[in-house]
């Protein structure tokens, strides 16, 4: 393993779009949406041309943390090859490796929002909500026969997400979180309940973007839970549940 100065090239960079500097920036960002609050939550990010793979430490004001602060990973053996002083690697990290693993992710999004806790308050084993346009930014199982580019869901289809039960350790969500995957092959993200949710995609950018567009349907969804209508009843259904006529 190389001493934290042999590795320090690994964070250095002037360039905002580097894991190192763009997970400092996206979690002060993330704190100020109430995500990353009370040192929960996080994001790790692959990088692009080395593989390298970026993890925030643990325990730390993640709305404060500067580039140094970053470990680094071989994205393929997941040997550190850079551990900073005096810090202990996320204890998501097992999480954040076993989606670069098994989803190809290029990023993963770590957060405790309160829409996501509630959510997996309200539904038992999945979190599901039809017939809204922001469902259109969410990924779907179908892929472009010409491109072969995954699809996303049409606005009158039902997005679906697992809900995992939470343990006492983030280790110990590894495996919970490996049958959902083989469950629901096509996800881009898990929730776990009464804790969180994980969001992935093949970049920070997608994972950003499905992570913003399901905390803006799970909001929505306790609403409509809260209204009476059923956040996946058909479109036009509602009105069978308000007094709409
Ligand atoms: C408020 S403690 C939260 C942790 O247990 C964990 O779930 C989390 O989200 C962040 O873990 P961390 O090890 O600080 O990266
Ligand atoms: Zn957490």
């Amino acid at each position: 393993m190389r001493t934290i100065s042999q590795a320090e090239d690994l964070v250095d960079s002037q360039d905002p779009h580097h894991p190192a500097n763009l997970i400092c920036t996206l979690c002060k960002q993330f704190f100020n949406s109430n995500w990353c609050t009370g040192t929960g939550g996080g994001i790790s990010i692959k990088h692009p041309d080395t593989g390298h793979l970026y993890v925030a430490p643990s325990g730390v004001q993640k709305e404060k943390m500067k580039p140094q602060d970053m470990f680094v990973l071989d994205g393929t053996t997941f040997e550190y090859l850079r551990v900073p002083k005096g810090l202990k690697p996320s204890a998501c990290t097992p999480l954040f490796t076993a989606c670069y693993k098994y989803k190809s992710a290029g990023a993963i999004v770590h957060t405790h929002s309160l829409n996501a806790v509630t959510c997996s308050l309200i539904f038992e084993k999945e979190f599901r909500i039809k017939g809204v346009e922001q469902i259109k930014a969410i990924p779907s199982s179908r892929k472009d026969p010409n491109t072969g580019k995954v699809l996303s869901l049409n606005w009158d289809d039902t997005c679906i997400i697992p809900i995992v039960e939470n343990q006492p350790h983030e280790d110990q969500l590894r495996d919970p979180l490996l049958d959902a995957f083989e469950k629901y092959p096509h996800t881009c993200a898990v929730i776990v309940r009464r804790h969180g949710i994980f969001v992935w995609g093949p970049t920070i950018d997608k994972a950003k973007i499905f992570n913003e567009a399901l905390d803006y349907l799970m909001e929505l969804a306790i609403k409509m839970h809260q209204l009476g209508i059923p956040p996946d009843c058909d479109v036009g259904e509602e009105s069978s549940y308000t007094s709409k006529h």
